[in-house]
């Protein structure tokens, strides 16, 4: 199991990972999600002693990284399947790991073959395709045969039939017990392939909880209806009987309603006595990706914006701007979901954030909380980060291999 209490990772004024607290079990696919840059590779780095935690802990099985005895053997992991010797073979670069950690030259035949490499083991990885390096990457974090996987992104760059893979195998070392952290942006792919999560926004913690609780907790529920498209009348008189009866009823982009406030089976009856056809009725049922992006729409710091031309066409315009262009607005306040439920506001615990861990430290006052911004946010500057601790020492960097060359 891993465990990090209060984990909290400054880099100079730059607070990455804030007062972090999660335990990721055996025998579960944990999903790590969160918006770009929100602390994911940097908790992974600290769960895997190559960065030191400003303040806090992370333990594996009750011991620092550091500590495991023959670590390669108990945790493998893969963070950056770039961080790889170019010039060396596929099969020298796994010698070489194995060989630091005492597992036997048998055992890298066996990760190739696992991840599909054996017929370009002996080709340079520097001509590895973005997947041919994932795979690699996956290679050397079992190649210990560890019980404890971490995996950053394991699916970028692979191909369908990769994905899928990929998918099964974090699927059958769970099943064997094993604890399994992957990190990814693919939530259709998260969806199916992990049942529990772990969902970070600006370094804190958002959410702790099962994929299905994950998606009733950040989604509201509705039922989509459509009556014949022949007779857009019957479309009108539903929606006011629906209205009538309390219901909240708004048109979706393909011509179904979209209905909050009644159950199925009311609506059914509604449309009976209103002597309405259905041709639609069903509950609506969110996706993972519809739930995260809810939760996290708060948490964003890189949102991309519709491309106006503003800029272009001011240069062309005679009055600095062409008809019918505008000027590219930044979209810093959170987009609203108008079927959603209000999104999480920052001081406000999240139904999926347990209690603080045993030992880890109370809720953060929001005066002290670096991410605190009043409500509504995005709306008044952040306050200034605390100081930067210097008591951190340097960032530990993945270390490069250093063993001598193999002859080729
Ligand atoms: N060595 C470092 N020095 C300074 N800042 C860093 C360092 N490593 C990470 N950061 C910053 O910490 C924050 C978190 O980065 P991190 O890479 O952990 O996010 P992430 O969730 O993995 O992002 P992504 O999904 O884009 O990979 C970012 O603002 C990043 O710029």
């Amino acid at each position: 199991m891993i465990e990090a209490v209060g984990l909290t990772k400054r880099y100079g004024a730059k607070t990455a990972v804030y007062n972090l607290s999660f335990q990721v079990r055996p025998g579960t696919v944990t999903g790590f999600l969160g918006p770009n840059g929100s602390g994911k590779s940097t908790t992974m780095r600290m769960i895997l002693g190559l960065d030191r935690p400003t303040a806090g802990r992370v333990t594996i099985g009750g011991h620092a990284f550091r500590d495991l005895p023959n670590a390669p053997r108990q945790v493998g992991a893969l963070l950056d399947a770039k961080a790889v010797h170019g010039g060396r073979s596929a099969r020298n670069h796994l010698l070489s790991l194995a060989q630091l950690s005492g597992i036997p030259a048998s055992r890298v035949d066996e990760v190739l073959g696992v991840v599909g490499l054996q017929e370009v083991a002996k080709k340079r990885s520097k001509g590895f395709s973005l997947g041919m390096g994932q795979r690699l990457g996956i290679a050397a974090a079992l190649l210990g045969d560890p019980q404890v996987l971490l995996f950053d992104e394991p699916v970028n760059g692979l191909d369908p039939e990769g994905i899928l893979w990929v998918r099964n195998l974090m699927k059958m070392l769970a099943s064997e017990g094993r604890t399994v952290f992957v990190s990814s942006h693919l939530m259709s792919e998260m969806a199916l392939t992990a049942e529990h999560l772990i969902v970070i926004g600006r370094g804190q913690l958002l959410a702790d909880m099962s994929v299905r609780e994950f998606i009733a907790a950040n989604s509201a529920g509705f039922a989509r209806v459509r009556t014949p498209h022949t007779d857009p009348a019957q479309r009108e008189k539903l929606t006011g009987v629906l209205t009538e009866a309390g219901g909240h009823v708004l048109p979706e982009q393909d011509g179904a309603l979209r209905v909050t406030g009644l159950a199925l089976p009311r609506i059914a009856d509604l449309a009976h006595e209103a002597d309405v056809r259905l041709w639609e009725l069903a509950p609506h049922q969110a996706s993972l990706e519809e739930a995260y992006m809810r939760m996290t729409q708060g948490a964003v710091d890189y949102r991309s914006t519709d491309d106006q031309l503003a800029g272009f066409a001011a240069q062309q315009g005679a009055d600095g701007v062409l008809p019918g262009a505008q000027a590219a607005v930044p979209q810093e306040a959170p987009q609203q979901g108008w079927y959603a439920p209000p999104p999480p506001q920052p001081g406000v615990p999240h139904p999926g954030v347990p209690g603080p861990a045993p030992g880890a430290p109370g809720p953060v006052p929001l005066d002290q909380n670096p991410y605190a911004r009043p409500v509504p946010p995005a709306q008044a500057p952040a306050p200034t980060p605390p100081a930067a601790a210097p008591a951190t020492p340097p960032s530990l960097s993945k270390s490069d291999d250093t063993t001598p060359e193999d002859a080729r």
